[in-house]
């Protein structure tokens, strides 16, 4: 089957971004408590973060250690640009400090820690060997090391994102969401009335992380949630993993529609006429990051739209542990015409038609397809 061909990378995947997911939390509450000298900005202006390089280089590490750095292809958002500047050093200084720390606590999450602390030129090594294109054959790793940078800045959602992708076809994903709490008490701070509950439960103690790890095997039909490690804890697999599964609200008048909370990001006019025209009548629940794709696994919204400006090319990184995460979950995800998304064709999603639409089910879906194709004409985009 499948799904137990892929096994030992699923969870060595789930344990590497259980070590990411601590990574960003210390870096998220140093951000808060020291100052912002360690947010920088990109070309295009989002910021970047030690824990965007950190994340990356010791997944990158962690990878190349347990299956072999020959045997691993890793396409990755960050490239070293940004720390080899002349006036970097601080920044890359605290990137290695952040990477030793982190791989040092491997062991508690079941992986190996260097024997000894890496060099600056190892880990500049680990962050350039994700430079993978990706592409129709062959097996990749896809990795956004802190998606919904916007979100991490500010304290808010974000996740860390990994899939693999096997002959241009995602085989698993695994989405780190450190903000997510496992008993959701709300997920919605923009619209204070409008609360998001979820009903996972309790088996796990108190003691255990805010946030969540969820993941899923291609065709297993299952995915499953693990609480982040918290304190002193251990990861003993399978660390109270739980399956979760998406809605069965099919009622547009009852349902949930999640999305970008930067408008740049997707254009919230138009899904407001979707939303409109297929009958939702709740607020929308505007949420950073990939977080959106696991609310959608989880049962906490029903939608997730994203229409992005046009010639705006979605990246791989963005969706592929999201899509089949909600896949397996038993949800829906396509472009705005209905297809698959294609994530075959190198690092961007080469023929996206128009936007991104993952559902609940297919009665959500189908209308709100329809939708689209009734509007669009009318629309300005
Ligand atoms: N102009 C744009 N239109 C659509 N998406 C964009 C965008 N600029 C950046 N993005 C993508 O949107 C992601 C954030 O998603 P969201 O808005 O749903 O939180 C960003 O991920 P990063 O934060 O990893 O760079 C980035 O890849
Ligand atoms: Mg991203």
């Amino acid at each position: 089957m499948e799904a137990e061909k892929y096994a030992k990378e699923l969870e060595v995947a789930v344990r590497v971004v259980h070590v990411a997911c601590a990574l960003c939390g210390r870096v998220q509450e140093r951000l808060f408590s020291v100052n912002d000298d360690h947010v920088m900005s990109k070309d295009d202006d989002s910021p970047v973060t030690v824990a965007d390089l950190s994340v990356q280089a010791t997944i990158s590490w962690l990878l190349s250690e347990t299956f072999g750095s020959q045997n691993v292809s890793i396409v990755a958002e960050e490239d070293t640009e940004i720390i080899s500047k002349d006036d970097s050093a601080g920044l890359l200084a605290a990137v290695v400090a952040t990477v030793n720390e982190s791989l040092a606590s491997a062991p508690k999450y079941g992986l190996q820690s260097p024997e000894t602390t890496l060099e600056t030129a190892e880990v500049l090594k680990a962050i350039r060997r994700c430079s993978s294109t990706g592409g129709p054959s062959g097996r990749h790793w896809v990795l956004d090391p802190v998606d919904g940078t916007v979100g991490f800045v500010r304290g808010d959602q974000y996740a860390v994102a990994l899939a693999m992708v096997e002959d241009g076809k995602v085989v698993l994903g695994v989405l780190g969401c450190p903000n997510y709490p496992v008993k959701t008490e709300s997920l919605d701070y923009h619209y204070q009335n409008h609360e998001t509950k979820s009903n996972l439960a309790s088996a796990i103690p108190e003691a255990w992380g805010k946030g969540c790890v969820l993941y899923a095997s291609k065709g297993s039909g299952k995915a499953w949630l693990q609480p982040l490690i918290a304190g002193d804890n251990i990861l003993e697999w399978p660390n109270y993993a739980q399956l979760i599964q998406v809605s069965s609200i099919d009622d547009p008048a009852l349902a949930t529609l999640c999305e970008p909370v930067e408008k740049a990001n997707s254009n919230h006019s138009f899904t407001a006429g979707l939303a409109q025209s297929v009958g939702l009548r709740k607020q929308p629940m505007r949420v950073h990051s990939m977080v959106k794709y696991a609310a959608i696994a989880r049962g906490d919204a029903e939608i997730f739209m994203k229409f992005a400006r046009s010639g705006y090319k979605e990246k791989i990184w963005d969706h592929a542990a999201g899509v089949v995460i909600v896949e397996e979950a038993g949800g829906v995800v396509s472009d705005a015409g209905g297809r698959l998304l294609d994530f075959s064709k190198g690092i961007y999603l080469e023929g996206l038609d128009r936007g991104i639409i993952a559902c609940s089910g297919l009665t959500l879906h189908d209308k709100l397809i329809a939708a689209v194709y009734a509007s669009w004409d009318s629309s300005n985009l």
